[in-house]
């Protein structure tokens, strides 16, 4: 792993001055996409709890874990990704989740409404419980982070709240374990250079580093360099929706992971609604700065994803657009 540590603004989430987390924001956003926040109100012992359930769910024998199993999302899955570049496998088994809404919800049975393929009670009997509440913590950070993000912006702080966007946010979840299957293999992949759709992306790790970012993809050679964990903040990067609605300001950096020690990791990708359409943002754009990308309806921005990933064929019933 090369030995250089990408420097990233910390936000301080219990802040008051929201011009000030703004400015900061702003600055990491458009440098590299990258952030850390704190003092966020999530505990760490709630914290400790989500990660001590990823512990038992992956320990478990590979029968239990099977029987939730998916190919692809949601549920179960190992060594899931293939570098046609390198010609590498990159190392790690994933659970893959949904945003879980009730069953009475009108959305429920939408593509991301759910249901995920739970571990049986009788296994984990916390695991249901401790992940809705921690995607029910995990959206409310992201609309306290987008209202930083609305002023860094110039937009209403409240820009973000509408229905269409993060009124009605959609979440979705890899639970990464990287861990080596087979022979001996220093240095591999964990997760293969790639840049996250939806509006941002949280990250939580059990504090092993991994994670690279490539502020520019290319440059020849690419200078990876190396997000480190930070003990209780989470890292928060900016995804391809918002590197849009932003007419490129705020950037969806590239990243990996690199594989060197069994690590694990829980990334949550906060989305618009599916109705939402993701369009310049009225402040980002001017006559002399025209929009760069065209309006396009959330729905089909990550289906287009899917479809130039060849992942279309693949997704399952539940992610299906
Ligand atoms: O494990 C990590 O640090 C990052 C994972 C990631 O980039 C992802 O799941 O999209
Ligand atoms: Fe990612």
């Amino acid at each position: 792993m090369e030995d250089h540590a990408a420097v990233l603004n910390t936000i301080d989430l219990s802040n008051h001055d929201i011009r000030q987390s703004a400015a900061l924001l702003k600055k990491a956003c458009a440098d590299s996409g990258f952030f850390y926040v704190i003092k966020h109100g999530i505990s760490e012992e709630f914290m400790n709890e989500v990660f001590s359930q990823a512990k038992k769910f992956f320990a478990l024998p590979e029968n239990e874990k099977m029987k939730v199993a998916c190919k692809n999302s949601p549920g179960y899955a190992k060594n899931l990704y293939f570098d046609q570049e390198t010609n590498q496998r990159s190392h790690g088994e994933i659970f893959r989740m949904i945003h879980e809404l009730p069953g009475s919800d009108q959305d429920a049975q939408k593509p991301f409404g759910g249901p995920n393929p739970w571990p049986s009670a009788d296994v984990l009997p916390a695991w249901k419980e401790t992940m809705l509440k921690y995607q029910q913590e995990m959206i409310n950070l992201g609309k306290a982070v987008a209202r930083i993000i609305a002023v860094a912006l110039d937009v209403n702080e409240d820009f973000f709240d509408q229905p269409n966007l993060l009124g009605n946010a959609l979440s979705y979840y890899n639970f990464n374990h990287y861990v080596q299957y087979g022979a001996s293999n220093k240095y591999t992949l964990g997760t293969l250079a790639h840049s996250d759709i939806f509006i941002i992306t949280i990250l939580a790790t059990n504090d092993v580093p991994g994670l690279q970012i490539c502020k520019n993809i290319d440059a020849n050679p690419r200078v990876w360099e190396n997000v480190l964990p930070l003990k209780g903040a989470f890292v928060i990067n900016i995804g391809d929706m918002l590197q849009w609605m932003s007419n490129g300001l705020f950037r969806s950096t590239k990243h990996r992971v690199l594989f060197r020690e069994e690590r694990y990791s829980l990334a949550c990708f906060v989305s618009p609604s599916l109705e939402g359409t993701i369009e310049c943002i009225p402040s980002c754009k001017s006559a002399e700065n025209p929009p760069k990308y065209p309006p396009i309806k959330c729905e089909k921005f990550i289906a287009n994803v899917y479809k130039k990933r060849g992942d279309d064929q693949n997704i399952s019933d539940h992610t299906k657009l």
